[in-house]
C-alpha cells in the first residue's frame, strides 16, 4: 500500500517533477526553520547518494557474480548437469567425473575418453584468456556433441562447487584445472597461486564436505623434479629444489594434497605429466608455437644449456597421457571419510606419467621442419633462467605396476597426428593467429 502511495507521488513527467520542486520552494518561504532541516536533510541524501555512487562499483562487480550466478543455476541448468554426469547404464566402472579444466588440453581428452566408455562427465572450466580462449571454445564444442555439459566457472567459488556437490554424487573428482606455463609464472605470478593454490585447496574443501567423499586425481608436474640431476626421475627423488613459481606451486599442491589425506581420509592421486603434446594443445608450448613460427617463416628461439649442452624433453603424447589418467582413476580406492571426517587411512600415491626417451629440443624442430616441409629459422641460445630446466627424464615403472602404463607414441609419430591435426584446425596459416 505504501509503495502504491509513494508511486502516486512519483512525477510522470518531468513538467510535474518541477511544479513539485516549485511548490516546495514555495513551502520554504513561509516556513524558514525549515532551511536548517532541509540543509541537513540535503546533507544527508547528498552522502547516501555518494554512498550509493560508490556501491555502484560494488554492486556492478556484484552484478557481474550474480549474473554468473544465475547463469549458472535454474531447473534446465541442473538438468544439464545431471545429464551430463549420468553414468551410462551398461558401462562397467559406472563412475560419476567432475573434470575440472575440462575445455583445456588434457582435461577435453580424458573427459571424451570417460564418456566415450560410459562414465557420466561433468567439465568446468573458466575460459581463461592465458591462451587463445577461442582454442577451448571449440574443444567444448566438440565435448558438447558427444554429451558432456561444461560448466563455466572457477575453482575458487566455493557457492558454485557445492552446488555441483548438491546436484551430484561425484565418484571421482579429475583435477586439471591450472595455471600451466613454466615462464609465464615470471610475468603473472599471482594466477600461479590463484588457481594451482588456492583453487585446488578450494577443490578439496569442498571434496573434503562431501558425503559421500569422492576420490581424487589431480595434475601435478614434472616440473616438481626442478633442478636434480639424477636421472631418470623417479616418485622417490627429492623435489625440493623447483626452477620456477609453476613447479614451486605443484610441489606446494602435493603437500597440500597429502595433509588433507591424513587429516580428512581423501584418498588422493597426483600425476607428474611430463610435457604433454598432441592434437588440440596447448598453443604455449614449444612444439604448437614452433609449428606457427616455422609455417610463418619466423625464426624460432632454441635453447641450449652451458658450453652447448643439449635442452631435451621426455615429450609425452596425449593419447598415453589419457591412457595413463583412466589408469590411475581406475586404481583408485574410496576415500573414507565422511562430512569433514576422517574414518581410516586412505589411498595417497604419486606417479610419472612420461615417455621414459627425451628428445633434445633441436631433433623436436627437425621433425617438424620435415613434417611441415619448411626449414626452420633457428636462433640457437642460452637457456634462460626464467623457470626451465636442462632436460626432463620419466621413470615409469611405478604407473606400470600400478595400472600398466605403456606409452607407445614416439615422438615422430605423435607429432605427424599433431601437424595433420593443426593443418585442419588452422588451414594453410589464416586461421594462425593464436
Ligand atoms: O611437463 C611439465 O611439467 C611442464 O611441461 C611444459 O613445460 P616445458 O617442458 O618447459 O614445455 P615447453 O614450454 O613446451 O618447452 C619444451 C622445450 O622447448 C624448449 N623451448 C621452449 C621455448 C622456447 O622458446 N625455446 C625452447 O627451446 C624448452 O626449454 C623445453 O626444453 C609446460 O609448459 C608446463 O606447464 C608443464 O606441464
Amino acid at each position: 500500500m505504501k509503495s502504491t502511495y509513494l508511486d502516486d507521488n512519483i512525477p510522470s513527467t518531468p513538467g510535474k517533477f518541477k511544479m513539485e520542486k516549485s511548490n516546495y520552494y514555495h513551502r520554504l518561504r513561509w516556513h524558514p526553520h525549515l532551511a536548517k532541516v532541509t540543509f541537513w536533510s540535503v546533507v544527508f541524501f547528498g552522502l547516501i547518494f555518494v554512498f550509493l555512487f560508490n556501491s555502484s562499483t560494488i554492486s556492478t562487480d556484484l552484478s557481474h557474480k550474480s549474473l554468473k550466478i544465475k547463469s549458472w543455476g535454474g531447473p534446465g541448468w541442473e538438468k544439464r548437469v545431471k545429464s551430463s554426469a549420468k553414468i551410462r547404464s551398461e558401462t562397467e566402472t559406472g563412475y560419476s567425473v567432475l573434470v575440472t579444466g575440462a575445455a583445456g588440453f588434457i582435461g577435453s581428452h580424458v573427459s571424451t575418453a570417460l564418456k566415450r566408455r560410459g562414465d557420466g562427465v561433468l567439465g568446468l572450466d573458466n575460459f581463461n584468456d592465458y591462451y587463445d580462449p577461442t582454442l577451448k571454445r571449440a574443444r567444448q564444442v566438440l565435448l558438447e556433441k558427444r554429451g558432456i555439459f561444461i560448466v563455466e566457472g572457477d575453482i575458487n567459488d566455493t557457492v558454485l562447487l557445492n552446488k555441483l556437490f548438491e546436484v551430484v554424487h561425484f565418484t571421482h573428482v579429475m583435477h586439471l584445472a591450472a595455471q600451466a606455463g613454466v615462464r609465464y609464472a615470471m610475468q603473472n605470478p599471482k594466477s600461479y597461486i590463484h588457481s594451482n593454490i588456492a583453487g585446488f585447496v578450494n577443490v578439496l574443501e569442498i571434496c573434503k564436505n562431501a558425503n559421500p567423499q569422492p576420490a581424487i586425481v589431480w595434475a601435478s608436474s614434472s616440473s616438481v623434479y626442478g633442478l636434480n640431476t639424477k636421472v631418470p626421475f623417479s616418485e622417490k627423488d627429492r623435489t625440493d629444489q623447483p626452477a620456477s613459481l609453476y613447479a614451486a606451486t605443484k610441489k606446494a599442491g602435493e603437500e597440500i594434497a597429502h595433509t588433507y589425506n591424513h587429516i580428512y581420509g581423501l584418498s588422493l592421486t597426483g600425476l607428474r605429466f611430463f610435457t604433454v603434446y598432441g592434437p588440440w594443445g596447448r598453443p604455449d608450448k614449444a612444439y604448437f608455437f614452433f609449428t606457427k613460427d616455422i609455417l610463418k617463416r619466423k625464426p624460432i628461439p632454441v635453447f641450449e644449456s652451458g658450453n652447448h649442452g643439449t635442452v631435451a624433453r621426455d615429450f609425452t603424447y596425449i593419447d598415453d597421457i589419457v591412457k595413463g589418467c583412466l589408469g590411475a582413476l581406475d586404481t583408485t580406492e574410496k576415500s573414507t571419510g565422511s562430512g569433514g571426517k576422517k574414518k581410516g587411512d586412505a589411498q595417497f600415491r604419486i606417479f610419472n606419467l612420461g615417455n621414459t626417451s627425451p628428445v633434445p629440443v633441436s631433433d623436436l624442430v627437425s621433425i617438424l621442419e620435415k613434417l611441415l616441409k619448411v626449414k626452420a629459422k633457428r636462433r640457437v641460445m642460452k637457456l634462460p633462467r626464467n623457470g626451465d630446466v636442462p632436460f626432463t627424464h620419466a621413470n615409469i615403472s611405478l604407473a606400470q605396476r600400478e595400472f600398466g602404463y605403456k606409452p607407445t607414441t614416439d615422438l615422430q609419430t605423435g607429432l605427424k597426428k599433431f601437424v595433420r591435426w593443426y593443418e585442419k584446425y588452422y588451414g594453410s596459416g589464416k586461421k594462425s593467429d593464436h
